[in-house]
């Protein structure tokens, strides 16, 4: 008894408890422990923006294993019906399941209350459970070489396409008192912007911003607000930005190993089980994420290790970014000389 209260005593075994004490205080103080939550969509109402490529594909063939309905939607009808056709073989002709696809273009603000209505229609218009806002483009380019439209549609293809929906669906369910679940997906570039991604960043910051507002705010409706911040995904949307992407992005993205959409969609799960606010796919994008977090909960004790390492890594991140950036510049000059960009 006595050598334990000596020990007790000793500087290092105080210092250390303290410092213990004062993480455990910490974190609790910051609500840094998020609550799992179950996820069971089985039965339940699932409103699938995006749905047809991509994440969106893998996640609404992920939630008809889980027993839900799944409404999906985008502006390809063809592509859209081969989809809900594999949908439809998963759920093995449970012909109580309500799989449809519904075709609009959401970045029109009409489109998108018409689109919810119909989908809603099926469910006897009452709002989804459930809404995963996986629509999205990039058409990633050096800011000098964008148009004026590539930059408007930057906004309107990432941010108003799921923004527009946001509101609709907000406005439903708080109506009808549905106490469902919204996740937004951003993107690393939603944190950190890197070289090339002018078009598009921007949109994904602002999806955030809006995901920001509405975890501060859905309190009062008892809407469950999710963020989903994925690194590069290989999905036909990827196949195509490889078209315009810049060489000095895809140097910068070497750094970056794109996953398949299914192991996107694993991540985005059990995000979503563990009652995470952001969910991440890795450790880069958990130095970023906790770097730039503000007030909003963090994913756990481990963040605050990854904030100490955070503050380390971002310098050299930047570095090496920056670095890639800056010996590019000859290549660069020579490329918009090859365009005829300052001959008028
Ligand atoms: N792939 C990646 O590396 C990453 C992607 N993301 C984000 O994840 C999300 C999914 O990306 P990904 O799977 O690659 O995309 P894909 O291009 O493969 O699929 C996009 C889906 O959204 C639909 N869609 C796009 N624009 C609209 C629109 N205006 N109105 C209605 N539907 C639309 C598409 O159908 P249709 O064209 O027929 O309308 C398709 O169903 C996007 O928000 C993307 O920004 C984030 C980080 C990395
Ligand atoms: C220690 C320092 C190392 C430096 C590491 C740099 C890592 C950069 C990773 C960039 C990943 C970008 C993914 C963008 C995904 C996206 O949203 C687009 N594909 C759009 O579809």
């Amino acid at each position: 008894m006595c050598t334990i209260t000596s020990r007790l005593t000793e500087p290092y075994v105080l210092a250390t408890a303290v410092a213990v004490l004062a993480v455990l205080v910490s974190t609790l103080a910051m609500g840094l422990f998020s609550r799992s939550t179950s996820f069971d969509p089985r039965g339940k109402f699932c409103y699938v923006p995006g749905g047809s490529a991509g994440l969106g594909k893998a996640l609404a063939e992920d939630l008809v294993r889980r027993g839900a309905h799944v409404v999906i939607v985008a502006r390809d009808a063809s592509r859209s019906a081969d989809t809900i056709a594999g949908l439809k073989k998963l759920a093995g002709g449970d012909a109580e399941r309500k799989l449809f696809a519904v075709s609009a273009d959401l970045t029109s603000q009409e489109a998108s209350e018409a689109a919810l209505a119909e989908a809603c229609a099926a469910f006897g218009g009452r709002a989804p459970d459930y809404v995963f806002l996986c629509a999205g483009f990039s058409k990633p380019q050096l800011f000098v070489n964008a148009t004026a439209a590539d930059l408007k549609s930057g906004l309107d293809g990432v941010y108003w396409v799921s923004a527009w929906t946001a509101h609709a669906v907000v406005k439903m369910m708080v109506k009808q008192r549905v106490k469902g679940t919204i996740t937004f997906v951003s993107s690393f570039v939603g944190y950190a912007a890197i070289a090339g991604y002018s078009p598009y960043a921007p949109g994904k910051f602002a999806l955030r911003g809006l995901a920001d507002s509405l975890r501060a705010e859905m309190f009062l409706h008892d809407i469950k607000v999710h963020l989903y911040m994925p690194a590069g995904i290989l999905s036909p949307g990827y196949e195509n930005e490889q078209k315009t992407k810049h060489a000095i992005t895809k140097k910068i993205e070497e750094s970056d190993t794109p996953i398949s959409p299914e192991a996107a969609v694993r991540y985005l799960v059990r995000g979503i089980e563990k009652g995470n606010y952001q969910i991440t796919n890795d450790f880069m994008t958990d130095m970023v994420r906790v770097a730039t977090a503000g007030p909003v909960p963090w994913n756990g004790p481990l963040d605050l290790v990854y904030s100490a390492l955070s503050a380390i890594v971002m310098p050299i991140f930047r570095q090496v970014v920056d670095g890639t950036v800056r010996s590019s510049k000859k290549s660069v000059e020579e490329e918009l000389q090859a365009q005829g960009f300052f001959d008028n």
